[in-house]
């Protein structure tokens, strides 16, 4: 089991809900991933005209928690209004804080997350930040009341996977106690293993799954993928080396001529 912000979860794979074909296949997919906890996006939902509709429905239905997020969202007031919209409409403190600060690369704008994330959390939320690979930003949103960290591994929706892998190791190794969500750019069933193998304690992903030719198919390949990077971190991976190391002892082999 996993234990994140007081909850018990089974599963270490976070679902984004959006871009799926149907809802049935959305539905199917969050069955097969095992998911316990699904994002939604307020904004995205309600202006599409199915507020208080099928699809939140769809959603409660699901037997998942809830993680609404502050997706589209450029400004501090805007991220706040939202995210209070959202406990209200979704009963949960919890929110996932994304303010995006580049319009291209949907970079998260650090200096307004780090305001919002404060102001939330002073509000009674449970901030999960969505933020880069900096570990100074990271340090500044747990001083701000984040007891969770959400870095990027490569733009959302890019599918390009882990870009650095140097920085994101370096925050597993700044906050070991505190639980760390790679958030957006998987693409592949392996990119969320490779960081699942540096010690991260879960991965949230949307596009892959939700575009995937299967997506419910996907979505049982990444749980497993996730699974077997967590069991291979537990199980301490070697680190790579330059030179060549025999795997097959010499001293004592029969010498043929
Ligand atoms: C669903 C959600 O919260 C996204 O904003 C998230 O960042 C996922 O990104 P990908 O779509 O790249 O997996």
């Amino acid at each position: 089991m996993f234990e994140l912000c007081g909850t018990e979860l089974a599963s270490r794979l976070l679902l984004g809900t959006a871009r799926y074909p149907s809802p049935s296949v959305l539905a199917e997919a969050v069955r097969r991933s095992g998911t316990g906890i699904v994002t939604v996006s307020l904004r995205r939902e309600t202006a599409g005209g199915r507020a208080g509709g099928a699809f939140f429905e769809l959603i409660r239905d699901l037997g998942v928690r809830i993680l609404p997020n502050t997706a589209g969202c450029h400004s501090v007031s805007e991220a706040v209004l939202t995210a209070r919209m959202a406990r209200d409409l979704f009963r949960t403190d919890w929110i996932k804080l994304e303010l995006i600060g580049h319009h291209d690369t949907l970079q998260p704008d650090v200096f307004q997350l780090v305001e919002a994330a404060r102001i939330l959390a002073d509000d009674g939320f449970e901030v999960f930040p969505y933020t880069t690979d900096d570990l100074v930003v990271g340090e500044r949103l747990l001083y701000a009341g984040c007891r969770v960290l959400m870095p990027w591994c490569a733009p959302i929706g890019s599918a390009m996977g882990p870009q650095n892998l140097s920085p994101l190791r370096a925050m597993r190794a700044a906050f070991p106690e505190i639980p760390m969500i790679i958030d957006a750019g998987i693409g592949r069933p392996s990119h969320a293993a490779t960081v699942m193998e540096l010690g991260y304690d879960a991965v949230l992903l949307n596009t892959a799954v939700a575009s995937a030719g299967d997506p419910a198919g996907m979505a049982e390949a990444f749980a497993g993928a996730i699974d077997a990077g967590r069991k291979a971190w537990l199980a301490g991976p070697l680190e790579p080396r330059d030179m060549a190391v025999p795997s097959t002892p010499v001293i004592g082999k029969g010498v043929f001529a």
